[in-house]
């Protein structure tokens, strides 16, 4: 398959060249910069120089890169794929995009939270979360990548949700992420004295990132769900941590738990339950696409903590990309995505 990385000078799109460059069935096309065309990829990142010296262009001419390529990986700020997906409608080329332009299946939503307006609204789209929507995604045209802090925390509550075992109008979702979540390009609140040796929240009860997490919940539970989510920025470079929690229904046996993780995803590659009293850590996911989920039972409150990490640049970005390019294509899930945790 021949693939395209539109915004490979991001942290998203930089993670999947290193994903796609061990990938078996894709050959990269071109890559594109708009502040960088004409310099070479290990220009920008020295460490891929003699791995990857290939030169950016810009994506002016989108449509004859589309036509050269069979996938365009779109790893540019949310607004901009859009753009693309209308200017090549006509191509059979198809989508997977990084940010948020086609997640929502109710675009108002997304111009409500993103302040933005939906300019491709009327597109067939995909939320590209693949245990949710393994089937939609085999023939998408257009895959809307599902976000970082968004796949830790549907991951960890869909089971729980799907079988009614929990109270959705008491979910409380407490996220954590590292500092690559917020992109590459400089901001305050990412300067490194700012950051360094503290821990803060963020966006609270306004990220951007609840209406997706409501949309996907409410979906299973057959009705309109509204939570809490914070978001943390932590001093580290990767990692999501996802801490939520939930009433338990009455009638809910601790057993019924357990039973709604492993019939969920028993059988999933990328997800590893750790059980009951197990719990969770960046370290054991940093530079894999795996999730791994822990959870407790709290006798005493009736709640149901649930905890999930994902490296928010693989599973949350560039390796669930992957993990959809393969559904899409009909390969092995995990093709090219074998790697192994980075530890320490
Ligand atoms: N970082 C993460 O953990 C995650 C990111 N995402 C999403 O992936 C997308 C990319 O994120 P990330 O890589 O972190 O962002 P970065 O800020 O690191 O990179 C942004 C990329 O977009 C390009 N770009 C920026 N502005 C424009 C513009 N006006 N027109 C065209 N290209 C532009 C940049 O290219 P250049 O400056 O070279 O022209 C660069 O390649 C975003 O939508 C983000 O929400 C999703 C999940 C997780
Ligand atoms: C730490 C940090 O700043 N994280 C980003 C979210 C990551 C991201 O890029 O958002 P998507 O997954 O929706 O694309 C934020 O809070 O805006």
């Amino acid at each position: 398959m021949k693939v395209s990385i539109i915004g490979a000078t991001g942290y998203a799109g930089v993670e999947l060249l290193r994903i796609l460059h061990n990938h078996p069935e894709a050959d990269i096309a071109y890559l594109t910069s708009e502040s960088s065309a004409g310099k070479k990829i290990s220009d920008i990142y020295e460490h891929l120089r003699g791995i990857y010296d290939q030169v950016l262009i810009s994506m002016d001419n989108i449509q004859q890169i589309a036509a050269e390529s069979d996938f365009l990986f779109i790893c540019l700020p949310h607004g901009h794929a859009m753009q693309v997906g209308k200017t090549i409608e006509n191509q059979n080329t198809r989508i997977i995009d990084l940010g948020a332009d086609y997640r929502f299946t109710d675009t108002a939503v997304y111009e409500e939270w993103y302040r933005v307006k939906h300019t491709h609204k009327n597109a067939a789209r995909v939320y590209g979360l693949a245990e949710l929507h393994r089937q939609e995604i085999k023939t998408a045209k257009i895959i809307g990548n599902a976000g970082c802090y968004t796949t830790a925390s549907i991951l960890a509550l869909a089971p729980l949700v799907r079988e009614g075992l929990i109270d959705p109008s008491t979910i409380i979702i407490d996220a954590k992420s590292g500092v690559s979540g917020a992109g590459r390009s400089a901001k305050l609140a990412n300067h490194f004295p700012e950051l360094y040796d503290s821990f803060k929240a963020y966006a609270v009860s306004s990220h951007r990132h609840t209406p997706e997490i409501e949309q996907e919940l409410s979906s299973l539970a057959g009705e309109h769900i509204i939570l809490n989510f914070t978001p943390h920025l932590l001093p580290m470079s990767r990692g999501i941590l996802s801490t939520c929690y939930a009433n338990l229904t009455a009638s809910t046996a601790y057993e019924k738990i357990d039973d709604a993780f492993i019939k969920a995803y028993g059988s999933e590659f990328f997800i590893r339950l750790l059980g009951r009293g197990t719990y969770p850590a960046t370290k054991n996911v940093r530079g894999s696409n795996f999730c791994d989920i822990g959870w407790h039972i709290d006798e005493r409150t009736g709640r149901v903590i649930v905890l999930s990490a994902i490296d928010n640049l693989v599973k949350g970005a560039a390796g669930q990309a992957v993990q959809n390019f393969n559904i899409a294509c009909g390969f092995e899930e995990n093709t090219g995505l074998l790697m192994t945790p980075i530890y320490p």
